[in-house]
């Protein structure tokens, strides 16, 4: 039987992440390898051009799965019937710019976005805000959706959780495939807190493992925390494949499940759970099934945990309330 394809929107799709996504997409790394997909590109009018070059390049490789490519600057035509919507495209901080700038700019983005997904995407649509600052344009495109279920806009913090997920193999002389249910809580910032007192390392838990709380206040969450930073240090870029491949990570995950026992990290909006406040996009140990996703109850915070997720979820509150403040949501 033939399949209908998906309708897979890709925002800021000339930019250096959507130059390593869509050949991935087109692939059936994000939805399978018996999905056909169309895309939808969306760009500013300066980056149509590069955008057309990008296409040209997706029809040289002949993928079997890739049924379309529509590109354009009309946030209501690149959302038109979209099932997913990745939202990789954002102003990013230059220098001088104060966070209120950078909120504001932002909201000139994801609010007009947000609308259009409220006014023309498909009823079962999916999105995935990567462009930062990820949580909180998230919010913003979300609270212009007033149509479509809160629940389905998230936002990237899968590049945390495997950031953490090697530096935690790499610790521990542990294979990947090994680590199980690490968490990020909060924000996609240098707040965020990467959680290894409920992850399991070849069954075993990961913090008695370790046993090395100075490793872990002074050089794993930092680590993690600032490797994007470290990144843009060193590349002089900010990460680009391996944001792609995070992104890919998390639709997948998300539409086909998480493995029997294991979770992943989604920043969603808050349920209240984990006295983290109702709303704010926050990140969490979910698990998926059937293209949905449940945060994981009843785990035990303790002390040291609680204080980090504490830190990163009020700059959450914080920039909720200055988004808020701008009229943005
Ligand atoms: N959440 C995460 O883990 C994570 C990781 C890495 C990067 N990022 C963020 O992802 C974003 C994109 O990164 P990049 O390296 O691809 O940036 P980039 O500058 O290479 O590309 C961004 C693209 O977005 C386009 N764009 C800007 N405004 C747009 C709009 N209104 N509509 C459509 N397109 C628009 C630009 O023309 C550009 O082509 C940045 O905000 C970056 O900070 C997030
Ligand atoms: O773009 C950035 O500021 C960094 C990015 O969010 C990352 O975590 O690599």
């Amino acid at each position: 039987m033939t399949r209908t394809p998906v309708n897979v929107t890709v925002t800021g799709a000339a930019g250096q992440i959507g130059y390593a996504l869509l050949f991935r997409i087109a692939s059936g790394h994000l939805l399978g390898a018996d999905v056909p997909v169309k895309l939808r590109l969306l760009e500013i009018p300066q980056g149509i051009k590069a955008a057309e070059g990008t296409a040209m390049e997706l029809d040289d490789c002949a993928f079997p799965l890739l049924k379309g490519i529509d590109i354009t600057d009309d946030p209501n035509v690149a959302f038109d019937g979209a099932n997913i919507a990745l939202l990789v495209g954002a102003r990013p901080r230059t220098k001088g710019m104060e966070r209120g700038d950078l909120l504001s700019a932002n909201g000139g983005i994801f609010k007009p976005q947000g609308k259009a997904i409220n006014d023309n995407a498909a009823d079962d649509i999916k999105v995935l805000v990567v462009g930062n600052p990820a949580n909180t344009n998230a919010l913003i495109a979300q609270a212009a959706a007033p149509d479509v279920p809160v629940e389905r806009f998230t936002a990237m913090t899968r590049l945390d959780h495997n950031r953490a997920i090697s530096q935690l193999a790499a610790k521990t002389g542990a294979d990947v495939s090994d680590i199980r249910r690490l968490t990020i809580w909060g924000n996609h910032s240098a707040t965020q807190y990467p959680d290894i007192f409920h992850a399991t390392i070849a069954g075993k838990n990961a913090a008695e493992v370790v046993s090395d709380e100075k490793w872990l206040a002074d050089a794993f969450i930092p680590t993690v925390a600032k490797r994007g930073a470290a990144i843009i240090e060193a590349r002089g870029a900010s990460s680009a494949a391996s944001a792609a491949n995070a992104a890919i990570d998390h639709v997948h995950t998300w539409v086909n499940g998480t493995a029997e026992g294991d979770w992943t990290s989604m920043g969603i909006p808050s349920d209240g759970s984990y006295g983290v406040p109702e709303g704010i996009i926050s990140s969490f140990p979910v698990t998926c099934a059937g293209g949905s996703y449940e945060i994981v109850q009843g785990l035990d915070v303790n002390e040291f945990s609680r204080a980090r997720i504490d830190a990163s979820v009020q700059e959450l509150v914080e920039e909720r309330d200055a988004v808020r403040g701008l009229g943005l949501i």
